[in-house]
């Protein structure tokens, strides 16, 4: 996985088996202007829905979450309307984050379009699978002026291989959180098999070191 440096690790006292904790995860909330990611990112915040929000700007929240019993530190990134087009910033954007919530409006075809080419700037600017990504259709509750079916929605997230939620940010705050604590949960799985990869490389890499001293010592 990508950078990896703001984790903290904690490790278990003498003795006992380490454990892997991850403390702290970027989230970076992505899609079409007026889809609902400020909407998204207050409720979960605050638990509550405000109608209306300053379009084009970015913000940077923070909270702790406690997710399977474990408190996680959030720094959550609303990507701003002008960042849409802006590839090199939106690029700084990915980088920085973890994981990743590509929203679309099931009002508005044109946001549902811009899921692929967001995910296709995800998988270029992380050059690496696995990045965890939430497909979010939002606004549920507009289903008169619905012009994007749920089972789009869904062919969409199981072609791109990712979690699929509809909800309606304004309906509530349960299917907000869990949107949130599923990308947490697809973060700490990612992390924890970067974890594993890294300490197979180091265990082969000290075989390697024994191997080459002995060989050294028997040639002496
Ligand atoms: N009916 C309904 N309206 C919603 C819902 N979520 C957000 N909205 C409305 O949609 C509009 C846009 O919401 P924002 O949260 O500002 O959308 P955004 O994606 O942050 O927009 P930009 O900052 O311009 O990119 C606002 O008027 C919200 O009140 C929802 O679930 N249902």
């Amino acid at each position: 996985m990508g950078e990896r440096s703001h984790h903290m690790i904690k490790r278990s006292g003498s003795g006992a088996k380490d454990v892997r904790k991850l403390n702290r995860a970027r989230v970076v909330v992505l899609g079409h202007p007026g889809c609902g990611k400020t909407a998204l990112c207050v409720r979960f915040l605050t638990r509550r829905y405000i109608g209306e929000y300053e379009p084009n700007k970015e913000s940077t929240y923070t909270t702790d979450t406690v997710v399977d019993g474990e408190t996680i530190h959030l720094e959550i990134l609303d990507t701003a309307r002008k960042h849409q087009n802006e590839k090199v910033s939106l690029d700084a954007s990915i980088k920085w984050g973890d994981g990743f919530i590509i929203m679309y409006s099931v009002t508005d075809r044109e946001s549902f379009s811009a899921v692929k080419r967001i995910k296709r700037l995800i998988d270029a600017a992380k050059e690496t699978l696995g990045i965890p990504v939430i497909i979010v259709a939002n606004k549920r509750d507009l289903d008169r002026s619905r012009t994007v079916r749920c089972a789009e929605g869904q062919e969409l997230a199981g072609e791109l291989s990712c979690p699929f939620f509809e909800i309606s940010v304004a309906d509530g705050y349960d299917s907000v959180a869990s949107v949130f604590h599923r990308l947490i949960r697809e973060v700490k799985c990612e992390f924890l098999k970067h974890l594993e990869a890294m300490e197979k490389r180091s265990k082969i890499l000290n075989m390697r070191n024994v191997l080459f001293r002995r060989r050294r010592s028997k040639t002496q």
